[in-house]
């Protein structure tokens, strides 16, 4: 494949590393990165090693999503700061900006792909994004890295946009959903009926709260006791005393998890029959349990079975997350450069029995 340029917005635990994995494939440049406070555009290629030297200890992961520097300034805590600088503004190849979004639309000719590693305190924040680089006139590939069923809808409904801008938009392109997500619809092409997708995750983050603040925040919405607004009020002190009531570990069933609505749209199965659940243990890098996709059907001659997919308990998030996040951004760009444009989930880039 012909060398794809990309841009990350959101330099925090996912679009760190993002740039991170991207080193380990030619293909891929990153020429562009930003958080809340600033921008780093280099069409040369960044210097990733440099970026991740200069923010680490200075990641932003405020509980916000709109506002540049200004907004970002007037705010206290959300930035792990141990110098000068707060956020991506930290390396010397950013500045600061009061719209970096703005900033890599502006460049948005020379980008192939946009990885979108924001967050999702509110629903309509990564739609909102999108329609940003409409408005700016962007025609390359969207992808994002979210969770919640509800906003691939709010995508959809903008597939018309997409399609006349020249967008290719991948949603939900993450590990789950994502990487089991296709795990699932490959697991499904034995069956001409699929009756359960049973997806059960485990992940350990010995680096814990402090260095996953979305992610974990954006879990613990899913407790029973929380939805995303009033977990997006907790403070970081709460949020601390959850993890300690559950002694690190915490487990989670019947996740709003965008998997059943990207099942469903690729045809494998309906909504209602996909169930995600898991554990997350902030305090050890092992998985408190095995990630497993069970996919149950029957086949053509009328036998019934489950096909079983694994990760390898020594995979990381960080791994599971980024590594399918750029392949399916590379999958992306070959659609786009072939002329196909409109929203795809991770399901329908697999084979469709
Ligand atoms: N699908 C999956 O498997 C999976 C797994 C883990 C995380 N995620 C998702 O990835 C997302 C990111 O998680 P995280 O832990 O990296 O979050 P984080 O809070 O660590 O980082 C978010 C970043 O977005 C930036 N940001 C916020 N608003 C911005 C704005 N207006 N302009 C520019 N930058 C802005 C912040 O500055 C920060 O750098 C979350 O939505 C999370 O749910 C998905």
């Amino acid at each position: 494949m012909d060398e794809v340029t990309f841009a990350v917005l959101g330099t925090g635990g996912i679009g760190r590393r993002a740039l991170e994995v991207s080193q380990h494939k030619d293909s891929l440049t990153p020429v562009a990165a930003c958080d809340r406070h600033g921008t780093a555009i280099d069409f040369d290629g960044l210097d990733v090693d440099e970026l991740l030297a200069a923010t680490e200890g200075n990641i932003d992961n405020e509980v916000a999503s709109d506002g540049g520097s200004a907004a970002a300034v007037d705010s206290e805590g959300g930035v792990k700061q141990h110098g000068e600088d707060r956020g991506v503004v930290a390396s010397e190849q950013a500045r600061a900006s009061d719209d970096p979004i703005q900033d890599v639309i502006d460049h948005g000719d020379g980008i192939d792909a946009v990885l979108l590693a924001l967050p999702n305190y509110e629903h309509d924040f990564i739609p909102r994004v999108a329609d940003r680089f409409l408005e700016g006139g962007y025609a390359g590939v969207l992808i994002d890295v979210l969770k919640r069923s509800r906003v691939i809808d709010m995508l959809d409904e903008r597939g018309d946009e997409f399609e006349d801008a020249g967008i290719t938009f991948i949603c939900g392109a993450g590990a789950t959903p994502g990487l089991l997500t296709g795990a699932a619809a490959l697991a499904a092409q034995s069956f001409v009926e699929v009756t359960d997708v049973d997806i059960w995750w485990g992940v350990g983050l010995k680096s814990g709260y402090e260095d996953n603040r979305g992610t974990v925040r954006e879990d613990v919405a899913h407790l029973p006791e929380y939805d995303i607004e009033t977990a997006r009020d907790l403070s970081d002190a709460e949020i601390e005393s959850i993890i300690d009531e559950h002694d690190g570990v915490i487990e989670f069933e019947d996740m709003e998890h965008a998997d059943d609505v990207l099942l469903e749209r690729a045809g494998v199965c309906d909504a209602e029959d996909v169930t995600v659940g898991g554990i997350l243990d902030v305090r050890s890098d092992e998985k408190p349990t095995t990630t497993t996709v069970r996919v149950t059907g029957q086949t053509f001659d009328g036998e019934t079975a489950t096909n079983t997919f694994q990760l390898g308990d020594e995979t990381s998030m960080e791994a599971n997350v980024n590594g399918p996040a750029l392949g399916y951004l590379k999958a992306g760009v070959r659609r786009n450069r072939a002329g196909e444009y409109g929203v795809f989930g991770p399901a329908e880039l697999m084979p469709g029995f």
